[in-house]
């Protein structure tokens, strides 16, 4: 099932959403249109219970070329009509922030497959609020350089500094220097790098047929357990997992799979 907007396209395969960003001859730069789409897909994501997994990409040859830099977006350059749309400082702040919180706050697994450059707090950003980041060997992420005496925007200030810690995060911001997505992975801002658009397309869809073999209401209390411990102190976590597996052992889910493992294990015992 394919939901058409402007400048994306949203795919559904069974419990696995696909969200493209569509404006290839921009290079997917996010302009309000892109904003307000995104919005709306995220958003009719966070309350669809049967999803399992989203997939973010871009079509052509970068994953997005950050924000529309041919529409005003700072305040002193908007006039009256101007200030009226979505554009107006107020308005891009609003958008930005419901967009990356929705996506970072998505309760099943997110992957950003990234096909080209993400640049900027409107590329990088959207990658950045994904679970993983799948990328094609020389894509670069770089941040607009402090130089231009702007502060990180679209959580990159905070996405970034989780994966990378914040001397890499500063190192990114203070000078802007691209960083390739093969030096990346050994940062932990990249989790795989594959060698061509297409390797990367099968990985992805290697990926996601794995989760779409695990129960999808396992699958969202892992990633609520996991994203948890990130902030919790190590007894509350141990309390939480044991809650967390007292549902889930109780779930049909859990027996079904459970015979499952037990039956893989005996063959192989058996061999
Ligand atoms: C609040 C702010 C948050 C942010 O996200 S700040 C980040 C803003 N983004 C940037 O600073 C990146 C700007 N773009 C570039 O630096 C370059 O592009 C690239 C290095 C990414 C790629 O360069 P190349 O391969 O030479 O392509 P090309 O000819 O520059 O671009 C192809 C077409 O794409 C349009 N385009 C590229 N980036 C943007 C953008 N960010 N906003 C609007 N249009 C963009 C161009 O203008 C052009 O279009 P046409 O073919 O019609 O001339």
């Amino acid at each position: 099932m394919t939901q058409k907007y402007e400048t994306i396209s949203v795919e559904r395969d069974g419990a696995v959403a696909r969200i493209t960003l569509d404006r290839p001859d921009k290079l997917n730069a996010l302009d309000p249109v892109m904003l307000e789409e995104l919005l709306d897909a995220v958003g009719g994501l966070a309350a669809d219970e049967d999803a399992a997994a989203l997939v973010l990409t871009g079509r052509g040859r970068l994953f997005s070329a950050g924000v529309d830099l041919s529409t005003p977006f700072f305040m002193e350059d908007l006039d009256e009509k101007q200030a009226s749309t979505v554009f107006s400082g107020k308005r891009l702040l609003d958008r930005q922030h419901r967009i990356i919180a929705g996506l970072y706050e998505l309760p099943f697994p997110t992957i950003a497959a990234v096909n080209g450059d993400a640049v900027g707090g409107g590329g990088f950003g959207l990658a950045m609020a994904c679970d993983l980041r799948l990328a094609v060997r020389g894509a670069r992420f770089w941040m607009v350089p402090g130089a231009l005496a702007v502060v990180q925007d679209f959580g990159l200030s905070w996405l970034t500094q989780k994966a990378i810690g914040p001397s890499r995060t500063l190192q990114m911001a203070l000078l802007g220097k691209p960083v390739l997505a093969e030096v990346g992975e050994g940062w932990g801002l990249v989790n795989e790098v594959h060698d061509s658009p297409e390797a990367l397309r099968t990985r992805v869809d290697e990926v996601v047929a794995q989760l779409n073999t695990m129960g999808p209401d396992a699958i969202r209390m892992l990633k609520l357990v996991i994203r948890n411990g990130a902030t919790s102190p190590l007894r509350e976590q141990l309390a939480m997992e044991a809650v967390a597996n007292g549902l889930t052992f109780q779930s049909a889910e859990f027996a079904e799979r459970k015979a499952a493992y037990l039956d893989g294990l005996r063959k192989k015992g058996a061999k």
